[in-house]
């Protein structure tokens, strides 16, 4: 599982479930559906959102959001109440898991690759450390990766609800994507693909191996391309002009999902989430070059308070650990022992 090292004198060291280099050895340490039949004639002039029976709750009434999964909710009283919502959300943040060409050890980026037979253990071993997390939204990038990874990981989840990939490409995909059930829409979690949450698109470098590259250009260069924080590949991007498009989509689409008491995963890569970890944990330019994620293992955060708490990897032994930080997870999870052993 651990990321391969990369340059001289450099190692890795898991952290959490990811992993900082060092140089120097040291460690870094709802729907608005309404079953009316209306509704099957398409209607959609109140929908906010995707339009597929799914809202989002961006820019929706209080009424039109969708609550989160009732599971984490005391009572069913408390339930309807927004005051008595639940303060705390949990975000999971997974990089897929291993590719063909991460295998093949070739610059991948923006080209669409699916993951090898291990990257789907991978995977599934991720879903299995999250099976027991609420979880309301998901969100991919546009890459076949991330959302086998997204998908392979809920295969593994205790509640049974199944994942649907929202279409939005055209009024027709939405159109003909809707679900005309509301308890079958209760048992659904929206999945949301966007090409902001990609892969650091690597320009010239794709497609190319990555440790030919280097005796072909050198490793100084070769890392500066692969790591530094504003130099980019040949007419690429740098970490910084894709944490510009990841960041600006976590901010604007997904932090209010959290804030709205939604439970999210994100199911994306190695270089966007760097630059969405570096949002979250406040991390400098010069710390985020020594950030390195394993592919398929999960991380925690918790939203709380407008701050997010990193709550590392939810894996055994410490899995216990984990869901001992919040009385909310461990809730969840005691009524899914109650409700499915
Ligand atoms: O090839 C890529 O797209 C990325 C991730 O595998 O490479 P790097 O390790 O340089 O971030």
């Amino acid at each position: 599982m651990a990321s391969a090292a990369i340059g001289r004198g450099i190692r890795t060291v898991h952290c959490h479930g990811y992993t900082k280099r060092s140089r120097d050895h040291k460690d870094l340490g709802c729907v608005t559906f309404r079953p009316s039949r209306k509704c099957f004639k398409m209607e959609t002039e109140s929908s906010v959102g995707f339009g597929n029976g799914f809202e989002t709750g961006i820019g929706a009434s209080a009424s039109q959001t969708p609550a989160a999964d009732p599971f984490l909710s005391p009572s069913k009283n408390d339930s309807t109440d927004p005051q008595k919502k639940s303060k705390e959300t949990a975000l999971i943040l997974i990089r897929h898991g291993e590719s063909l060409w991460n295998e093949k050890n070739l610059f991948t980026g923006c080209v669409d690759v699916p993951l090898t037979k291990k990257g789907v253990e991978e995977a599934i071993e991720a879903g299995k450390r999250i099976s027991s997390i609420p979880i309301d939204m998901i969100y991919t990038s546009a890459l076949i990766r991330a959302q086998m990874t997204a998908m392979l990981a809920m295969s593994q989840h205790r509640r049974k609800k199944v994942p649907i990939v929202l279409h939005d490409e055209s009024e027709q995909a939405k159109q003909w994507s809707r679900i005309f059930s509301e308890d079958t829409m209760k048992q659904s979690i929206p999945v949301i693909t966007a090409w902001q949450l990609n892969e650091r698109m690597y320009g010239e470098l794709q497609g190319l191996n990555k440790q030919e590259t280097a005796e072909r250009y050198g490793k100084e260069l070769v890392h500066e391309w692969r790591r530094s924080y504003d130099i980019p590949p040949p007419n690429g991007e740098s970490l910084e002009m894709c944490a510009e498009r990841a960041v600006a989509y976590f901010k604007d689409q997904i932090e209010p999902q959290l804030l709205s008491g939604k439970n999210v995963m994100i199911a994306a890569h190695g270089n966007s989430l760097r630059s969405i970890i570096m949002y979250l944990d406040k991390l400098t330019s010069q710390e985020v070059i020594s950030l390195e994620l394993s592919t398929g293992v999960p991380m925690l955060y918790i939203f709380k308070n407008g701050k997010f708490i990193r709550r590392g990897s939810p894996a055994a032994p410490s899995e216990v650990g984990v869901y001992a930080y919040t009385k909310t997870l461990a809730k969840y999870r005691q009524r899914l022992d109650e409700m499915f052993e």
